[in-house]
């Protein structure tokens, strides 16, 4: 195949940006266009800053606090986003938090089915003795490398494909009080979404791979990649090298970390390198309104946009896969359909960012935050627990995530709070009554007084996590799939089996296809899948 000479990248969010600059390192004389329907770049990676102090009153000092829309912190494991901070120039910017502080090792579960208040997830063995956990806990850790192995086996070419919900294997493996409590919450705190229909395979792959390694027993799994620790290979690791200069030094120790002025300070920055670039055009405010093949010797592509039409060699779509769906080629055309893309649905959250002008050891205990599982009764809402009739998900405590950037911030409590999901329950349109209903469950959740928040800010979420549903891993092989028919041998076939209008091979590897809802939801996923594009080009 031709090596590309023009490339349409359809999406601005993290993985456009990612795919962009990194095919423009891959292939520098080729053009590159990315075309994005909003008018700011960066997609859900979003942060604000809250002034504080303008509040009529003159002597006060205007401070600002960072919120974030979506992601707020990183894990080191992510060597793609290492690599970036380090081609970036970052290093500066960077805000750590180590290993051994309370936000990297005390979590809480919010389940008043099984206590008042906070349950802290037990961080050791003397903690997990007084746990009320324990008592779920201990008998489901210790039978499960006692039961048979029992994944079930698929024949090759089921729908499922040895995948099952992430609620269905951990039921299997540790029984069903695991899967609800914990399974959930983890489901919730992640994807925001059902543990019932989320894919284990695709969602939480490692997890998929200790059953593998522990011999039909996860525990074993475990303990045997402790036995074998540092001999395992990394994420990524072996498949590439990254160009990680001292980066990887720096994140000894480090359990996460973002940036000063927030994880748009990334997004941000691959703008920034992108506009320097002469071959790459950034289109904020340009949405890709169709795509077409033409019936020529070449099939060639075209990209149409409410203003012009593009004729790009190569395309990536970064595009949520039902956006893509919509603006793909007539089933009439020969261009052959692509499967699945209208497979997952994808969950909505309301995320409520809240300062009070308290020190943070005066609302809640030290740590990450609490995640509320399923409830025993369901996402119907009932009147109690009043987690369950607001549709709370989880909240994060903010204060305690990564160090103050700021006085202000050293001096106030900053939490997040988030609902919807698979709640869906019907929240207030009014900001001020969503916020004083959230205050009643912090109330409950804390089992202590709230003061009122100095500030706030609500997004409202629409479709913004994909629910990666059971089979999702082979869907998108078969996806692949047809997008790469005819790349070897450079050449469209002909005619289909069904006698529509489309071939075989007219796509011929000239379309990649990435995303949040292919390949994983995280921004480390995102940043790697943009990295590994046009291998094949
Ligand atoms: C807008 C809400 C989001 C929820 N999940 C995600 C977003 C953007 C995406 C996400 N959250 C986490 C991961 C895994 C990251 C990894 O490195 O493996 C992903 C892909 C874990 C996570 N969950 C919460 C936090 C603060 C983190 C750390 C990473 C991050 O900042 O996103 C809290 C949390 N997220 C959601 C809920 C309901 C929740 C509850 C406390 C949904």
């Amino acid at each position: 195949m031709p090596p590309p000479r023009h490339i349409a990248i359809l999406g601005g969010g993290l993985t456009g940006l990612s795919s962009a600059f990194h095919l423009s390192r891959r292939f520098p004389n080729a053009r590159i266009t990315l075309l994005e329907k909003q008018n700011r770049l960066g997609g859900w990676v979003r942060s604000e800053q809250i002034r504080l102090g303008s509040d009529g009153d003159p002597n006060s000092n205007p401070a600002a606090l960072t919120v974030e829309a979506g992601p707020r912190t990183l894990r080191p494991a992510s060597k793609s986003v290492l690599e970036l901070i380090n081609l970036l120039h970052l290093q500066s910017a960077l805000l750590t938090t180590p290993r051994t502080a309370p936000a990297a090792r005390s979590r809480f579960l919010y389940a008043p089915s099984l206590q008042r208040g906070l349950t802290a997830l037990p961080a050791s063995a003397l903690a997990f003795l007084g746990s009320p956990l324990r008592q779920v806990l201990l008998p489901a850790i210790l039978r499960e490398p006692l039961r048979k192995s029992n994944r079930p086996r698929q024949p090759p070419k089921a729908d499922l494909d040895e995948d099952e919900s992430l609620a269905s294997f951990l039921g299997r493996r540790f029984g069903p009080d695991v899967a609800r409590l914990l399974g959930s919450a983890l489901c919730h705190g992640v994807y925001a979404a059902d543990a019932r229909e989320l894919s284990v395979r695709a969602a939480f792959p490692a997890l998929y791979g200790l059953e593998d390694r522990g011999g039909g027993s996860v525990v074993l799994g475990v303990l045997k990649d402790m036995v074998s620790f540092g001999k395992g290979k990394g994420k990524g690791e072996g498949v590439d090298e990254y160009d990680l200069g001292d980066v990887e030094a720096k994140m000894r120790g480090v359990a996460v970390y973002s940036f000063r002025g927030g994880m748009q300070t990334l997004s941000d920055a691959l703008v920034k390198a992108l506009e320097a670039w002469p071959n790459v055009e950034l289109c904020a405010g340009e949405a890709a309104s169709g795509i077409e093949m033409r019936e020529d010797e070449n099939d060639s592509l075209v990209v149409h946009t409410a203003a012009r039409a593009l004729e790009p060699t190569h395309i990536v779509s970064a595009l949520p896969l039902p956006v893509l769906q919509s603006i793909l080629p007539p089933p009439t055309s020969h261009a052959r359909p692509l499967p699945h893309l209208t497979a997952n649905p994808a969950s909505s959250v309301t995320v409520l960012s809240l300062v009070f002008a308290v020190p943070p050891h005066t609302i809640h205990p030290p740590g990450f935050g609490y995640l509320v599982p399923r409830p025993p009764e369901g996402y119907t809402p009932s009147p109690s627990p009043p987690a369950a009739e607001l549709g709370v998900l989880g909240t994060v405590f903010d204060s305690c995530a990564l160090p103050a950037q700021s006085q202000a911030e050293a001096e106030h409590t900053k939490l997040t709070v988030m609902l919807g999901g698979p709640f869906r329950v019907p929240l207030p349109s009014d900001d001020e009554e969503l916020v004083t209903r959230v205050l009643a469950h912090l109330k409950e959740a804390l089992q202590g007084d709230v003061p009122r928040p100095v500030a706030w800010r609500v997004w409202r979420h629409e479709r913004c996590i994909p629910t990666l549903k059971v089979g999702h891993v082979r869907r998108m092989e078969e996806l692949r799939a047809v997008l790469m028919e005819g790349a070897e041998s450079g050449e469209g076939g002909t005619g289909n089996e069904k006698g529509e209008g489309w071939r075989r091979g007219a796509w011929r590897g000239r379309m990649e296809v990435v995303g949040a809802g292919v390949g994983g939801v995280s921004v480390g996923d995102c940043v790697e899948a943009g990295r590994r594009l046009g291998a094949r080009w």
